[in-house]
C-alpha cells in the first residue's frame, strides 16, 4: 500500500501520493548511522504492508552524528520537542551499533529513556528492535543484555512460542540477526515469549503492560545488509564470520522478507484494533 514521508532524507525522491483511507501513523526512530538505508529499507518493508502508512522520522537531539552533517538532520529529521504534543498509532526504534556499550556510554541513553516514558501517553504500541529491543527492556523491565563471545550473525527460523495476533499465521519465523550482545532466560510475568531460537535466545517478546514489542533482530533489512555488514567488519580487522543461514548457491538469499512483511502487517492491524 501507499507510505506517506513527513520527513526523512528520502522525502525528497518518494511521490507523496493522498491516501485513499486514513493512514496508519507511524514514528519511526532511526538510530542507525547510515540513516537513508535504514529508512529505504522500513519505507520498502511499509510499502508491502496491507494499510496505508504516514511516517515522522525523530533523531536523538542529543546524538552528535559523526557520520551525517548536523544541518542536514535538522533538516530532514524531527527531534522529541518537535512532536512532543503530537500522538502517533505506532513507534518503531531501530537497532543501533552500540550494543557493546553500558547503556551509561551510550551518548542518548537519557533522551531514550524520556522518549520511553513519552511513549506512554502519545504512542498506542510500539515496536524496538535489535539494540533498542535490548535497551527498552533494561528500561522497561530491569533486565541487561550480555555480551556473547562471538557476534551472532545470520539469518536465524525461529519457534513460535506463543500464538498471538502478533505471531497469527506463522509456525515458524525467519529474522536477520546482528549483533554482539543477547537476552538470556527471560522470567518476568509481564514480559512474553513469543519466539526463540536456541542460539539467538529470546526473537519475539511483547508486553501487554508496556504496549510493546521487542524484536531482537532487523526483520528490515535488505538481501545484501548482512553481506554488507560483513565486508564492513572484514576491513575494519573485526573479528567476523560469514552470516549463517544466509547463501544459497554462494549468493545472498532472502528468506526472511515475507515473514517480516507479516509481522510487521499483524502489528499495523492490532494499532487499528486499539485505536477503536
Ligand atoms: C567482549 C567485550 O568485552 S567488548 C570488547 C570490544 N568492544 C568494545 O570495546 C565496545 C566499544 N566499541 C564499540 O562498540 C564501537 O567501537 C563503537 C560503537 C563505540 C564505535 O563504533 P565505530 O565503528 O568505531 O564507529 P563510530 O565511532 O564512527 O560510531 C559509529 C556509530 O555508532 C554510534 N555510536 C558510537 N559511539 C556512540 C556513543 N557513545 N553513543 C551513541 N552512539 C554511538 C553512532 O551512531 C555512530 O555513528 P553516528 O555518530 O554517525 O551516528
Ligand atoms: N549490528 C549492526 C548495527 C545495528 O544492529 C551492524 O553491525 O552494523
Amino acid at each position: 500500500m501507499t507510505v506517506q514521508l513527513k520527513n526523512g532524507f528520502l522525502k525528497q525522491h518518494v511521490d507523496n501520493t493522498v491516501f485513499t483511507n486514513q493512514p496508519v501513523k507511524l514514528l519511526v526512530v532511526n538510530l542507525m548511522p547510515n540513516k537513508l538505508e535504514t529508512e529505504r529499507q522500513f519505507v520498502h518493508l511499509f510499502s508491502h504492508l496491507s494499510m496505508d502508512v504516514e511516517v515522522t522520522f525523530l533523531r536523538m537531539a542529543t546524538h552528535h552524528s559523526k557520520h551525517t552533517p548536523e544541518a542536514k538532520l535538522q533538516q530532514f529529521y524531527a527531534v522529541l520537542a518537535d512532536i512532543y504534543d503530537r500522538h502517533f498509532d505506532g513507534m518503531v526504534v531501530t537497532g543501533a551499533p552500540v550494543e557493546e556499550l553500558q547503556y551509561k556510554q551510550v551518548d542518548y541513553w537519557n533522551e531514550f529513556k524520556t522518549l520511553l516514558n513519552w511513549r506512554h501517553d502519545h504512542v498506542r504500541e510500539s515496536i524496538f528492535e535489535c539494540w533498542a529491543a535490548q535497551a527498552g527492556i533494561y528500561a522497561d523491565f530491569g533486565i541487561n543484555k550480555r555480551i556473547i563471545s562471538q557476534k551472532l550473525f545470520g539469518v536465524y527460523r525461529c519457534r513460535i512460542d506463543q500464538q498471538t495476533e502478533l505471531t497469527a499465521g506463522f509456525d515458524q519465523l525467519s529474522m536477520p540477526q546482528s549483533r554482539h550482545t543477547t537476552l538470556g532466560h527471560i522470567n518476568d510475568p509481564q514480559l512474553d515469549v513469543l519466539a526463540s531460537d536456541p542460539e539467538a535466545g529470546p526473537v519475539v517478546l511483547a508486553s501487554k503492560q508496556t504496549h510493546s514489542t521487542y524484536l531482537s533482530g532487523h526483520p528490515e533489512y535488505e538481501t545484501n545488509t548482512l553481506f554488507n555488514e560483513f565486508n564492513r567488519d572484514r576491513e575494519k580487522g573485526l573479528p567476523i564470520q560469514l552470516p549463517k543461514n544466509y547463501f544459497s548457491a554462494s549468493k545472498p538469499t532472502n528468506t526472511w522478507q515475507n515473514d517480516s512483511i507479516r509481522l510487521y502487517d499483524n502489528w499495523v492491524h492490532s494499532l487499528l484494533r486499539v485505536r477503536v
